[in-house]
């Protein structure tokens, strides 16, 4: 009947691209829909006229009771739509896996390339030149091999552009970001057309074809046709965001650099010689990106849906909290710390200028970096954005630092633990994490295309204020245990004078009962806090704000999960408790589509 070509969209194609739509439409930005339209109709104009060449050849043919009618140049209206349908399945799996990965830190160069990724890129053109002589070939000849000479033909001279201008980059992506969305849609499009070569819907014709089959009905020009074209697919969404990530990575190159870039730029990008690339930079943002994957699960996934620019900042900014916390942390003695310290500030002082001295060049700066920090956090410090960042909450930050030393010294000179009372601890959340959140505003708005007014900036920073307390409360009710084994209590005195303790009962005994019941209660003021500024993440603007919510409920739901579990975790991690991976995917889905 007219439809058996209609029936196996319905039955095949729609639902697939249904199901993965509804899993990714939470996910899907501005950007992902540009770069699958465009794909798509590079797929559409590429594809129709070898299609239609191969059916006015006879090459292949739609008995006419299995199409419905309509066709353009001879190409069944159903036929054009398999152009669209595939070509949006592959780019929606390929763009979903492809959610994690910050492809900044995959951009290179051949210098960078090692010499194994050297071989395999010529090796892949070799082939591809290959493959374009033997399809020529085959054409010439005619014949049994022509179907093949023709997708040889068509396919490689494709591949081969995309592959010599990405090819260093696609191979030092992770392989499953690649081959999945290859693959994957392959044999799903295998089974169905041998379904469908079954059933009649479609026909090789014979003297065109070297009649050798995969599997059952699978002819073997169908199963390369169907690899070649998920592979062009892929190819040409690693290129788009090849060029992508060195727009976004190279502030300094291209200092506008649109949430959606216009073609013509991103073939500009495309087109830059890689030889230029500032290495130093990249080689910053993979030891910044590797810091937030070992150290932060939450901010981590949180960072895969923070678009453009706007995500690698955020990653540095971490990296240099992070550092900065270490540092103090990790110091052996109390003087060892408060060097750190002051070389931190010092750093400011040259960044910013300080006494009503002027800030210091970038190479003064840099050179100070690396005369005065070990090598492995250099790179944190010389790649923070301070250019958009206000120095004031930098400053606090170290102060916050600073309330941390004060532990070193309990027990001599009759000293108390530094968070004598709810005061004490509001002013340590605020030093250590509303900064943190000020922060974060501040790169949020420089980088999001919508502008807000001054009065609405004022009200989601002192939101983002309250919100830096909610999660360093939920920080400190985790850490119990491991701050305990550091000496140090952030428990305010006050409270644990209530339960007839004093701070060193808890460095002593961190899991007894009554730290649960003060568990508890920290965490009702952690959410206390962040009922107060959640609603006001609605003013946010739509491009950042179900990003920012998934940084705030993923850190959020270690709070919850020490509530359920009243502070016997499900999982642990070094004596915290942590979320696991499923919950903090549904958590950021659950977000994002509400947002
Ligand atoms: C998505 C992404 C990459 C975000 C980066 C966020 C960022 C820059 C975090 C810095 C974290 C850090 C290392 C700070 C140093 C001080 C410190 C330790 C603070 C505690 C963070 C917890 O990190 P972690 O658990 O890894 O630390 P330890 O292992 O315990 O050492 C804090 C709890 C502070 C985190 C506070 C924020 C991220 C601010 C939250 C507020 C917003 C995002 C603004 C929301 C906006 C509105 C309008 C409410």
């Amino acid at each position: 009947m007219a439809y058996d070509y209609a029936l196996v969209h319905l039955k095949y194609t729609i639902p697939l691209a249904g199901l993965l739509t509804f899993i990714l439409r939470p996910l899907l930005t501005k950007l992902d829909l540009y770069k699958t339209v465009t794909l798509i109709l590079i797929a559409f104009f590429a594809t129709l006229p070898w299609d239609s060449y191969l059916i006015r050849h006879g090459v292949w043919t739609y008995p006419p009771d299995a199409v419905a009618g309509p066709r353009l140049f001879g190409v069944p209206a159903e036929e054009l739509f398999f152009f669209v349908i595939q070509t949006y399945i592959t780019s929606v799996l390929y763009i979903l896996l492809n959610k994690p990965v910050l492809h900044a830190q995959f951009i290179t160069n051949r210098d960078d390339s090692s010499p194994t990724s050297r071989r395999i890129r010529a090796l892949g053109q070799v082939f591809l030149v290959g493959c374009i002589a033997v399809g020529a070939s085959l054409v010439k000849k005619g014949g049994e091999g022509t179907y093949l000479g023709l997708i040889l033909v068509w396919a490689c001279p494709f591949a081969l552009l995309t592959w010599s201008l990405s090819g260093y980059f696609l191979i030092k992506l992770p392989l499953v970001c690649v081959a999945t969305p290859i693959i994957a849609p392959t044999v799903y499009l295998w089974i169905v057309d041998e379904l469908a070569l079954g059933r009649g819907t479609w026909a090789i014709e014979s003297g065109t074809k070297l009649g050798w089959r995969v599997w059952g009905n699978l002819e073997v020009e169908e199963a390369i046709f169907f690899f070649a074209t998920n592979t062009l697919i892929v190819f040409g969404l690693v290129a788009f965001d090849r060029g992508l990530a060195v727009l976004y990575t190279f502030p300094e190159q291209f200092p506008h650099a649109p949430l959606t870039p216009s073609p013509s730029l991103l073939i500009k990008v495309l087109l830059t010689d890689p030889a230029k690339y500032d290495m130093a930079r990249v080689n910053g943002i993979r030891e910044s990106v590797e810091t937030l994957r070992r150290k932060s699960r939450s901010f981590y996934l949180a960072s895969s849906v923070f678009p453009g620019r706007l995500r690698i900042d955020l990653v540095l900014l971490y990296s240099f909290c992070r550092v900065a916390d270490d540092l103090v942390d990790e110091s052996r003695t109390e003087s060892e710390a408060l060097g750190w310290i002051n070389r931190l500030i010092k750093y400011l002082n040259l960044v910013y200028g300080s006494q009503g001295q002027l800030p210091f060049s970038k190479r003064y700066v840099d050179d100070f970096v690396e005369k005065n920090f070990p090598k492995a956090t250099r790179s944190a410090l010389e790649l923070l954005p301070t250019d958009l960042l206000p120095s004031r909450p930098l400053y606090e930050l170290l102060e916050g630092f600073k309330m941390d030393l004060s532990f070193a010294n309990i027990g001599s000179k009759g000293i108390q633990f530094p968070i004598k009372d709810e005061a004490d601890l509001e002013t340590y959340a605020h030093r250590v994490a509303s900064t943190v959140g000020e922060l974060c505003l501040w790169l949020v708005f420089h980088h999001c295309d919508t502008k807000l007014p001054k009065d609405k900036k004022s009200i989601l920073v002192v939101a983002a204020q309250t919100m830096g307390h909610a999660l360093q409360y939920v920080n400190i009710a985790r850490d119990v245990l491991v701050d305990a084994k550091m000496g140090r209590v952030y428990l305010p005195t006050t409270w644990l004078k209530a339960e007839n303790l004093i701070p060193q009962d808890i460095v002593r005994d961190p899991r007894q009962p009554k730290v649960e019941k003060l568990r508890q209660k920290l965490l009702e003021r952690a959410f206390k806090e962040y009922e107060r500024s959640r609603d006001t993440m609605n003013i946010l603007p739509r491009e950042v704000r179900g990003p920012l919510i998934v940084a705030v409920e993923s850190y959020m739901e270690i709070g919850r999960v020490l509530r359920e579990n009243t502070g016997v975790p499900s999982k642990t991690r070094k004596g915290r408790a942590t979320v696991p991976r499923s919950r903090r995917i549904w958590v950021a889905w659950k977000n994002l589509s509400a947002a």
